[in-house]
């Protein structure tokens, strides 16, 4: 659950089931938040709930030095970053990597076995509820990917059919405006993506007791 900008909805996901929230970083975005605000969220969420840190094209120190004030479990990274950079972070927290369907493939053998580095797909602009041509990305799209682009209630649930991603992150459609999240989209698009990722197959578990039930 993505642009977190407040305790009450940071409350708000944490109920609804939502396994991590994200907090933005980056100047350019709606969805703004402080540091310690991201904090005092993420507190309001509880221990079960894991709070990524947002950045888009930032220096090494800030995104250090903001993560570490957040208290944020791990960094999501956007924009066009040397590889030196993405493993000088992933010493410190766990990463998201976000690449754009045209770096997929690239990105997956680069990022193969790295421990730490985790891709993420999104849209070409981050935060901007447009979603991808997921059939098309299937072929690259590695185990354990996250994705993200344009999903919300009425289309998790297909995309989590056609890629079977570790995890879904949404922002736009599940708000009432920029930074304000709409509870019942929060609450319908958690309810789907839980039930289609309790009924995938995925490639790396084997459910084959659970089908045979
Ligand atoms: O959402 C933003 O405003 C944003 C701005 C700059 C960098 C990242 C941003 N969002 C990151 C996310 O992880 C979004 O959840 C992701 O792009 C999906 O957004 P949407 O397509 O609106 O669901």
């Amino acid at each position: 659950m993505c642009g977190t900008t407040s305790v009450a909805d940071a409350a708000l996901a944490a109920q609804a089931g939502a396994d991590a929230l994200g907090f933005i970083f980056a100047p350019v975005s709606k969805r703004l938040v402080s540091a310690q605000v991201a904090r005092e969220a993420g507190l309001a969420a509880g221990p079960t709930v894991a709070r990524v840190g947002v950045f888009m094209n930032q220096g090494l120190g800030e995104v250090l030095r903001t993560a570490e004030a957040a208290r944020v479990s791990a960094v999501q990274l956007h924009g066009p970053l040397a590889g030196l950079y993405v493993k000088q972070i992933a010493a410190y927290y766990p990463v998201l990597r976000v690449v754009r369907p045209e770096e997929l493939a690239g990105a997956a053998r680069e990022w193969d076995g790295v421990p730490g580095v985790t891709l993420m797909l999104d849209a070409p602009e981050p935060g901007g509820g447009v979603p991808l041509d997921w059939a098309a990305l299937r072929a690259d799209f590695p185990a354990g990917a996250w994705l993200a682009g344009g999903l919300g209630p009425a289309n998790v649930a297909q995309a989590i059919r056609e890629l079977s991603p570790g995890a879904v992150d949404a922002v736009s459609r599940l708000e009432l405006s920029p930074g304000r999240k709409d509870p019942a989209a929060v609450r319908a698009f958690v309810a789907a993506a839980r039930g289609e990722l309790s009924t995938v197959k995925r490639p790396d578990v084997d459910n084959s007791a659970a089908c045979a039930d």
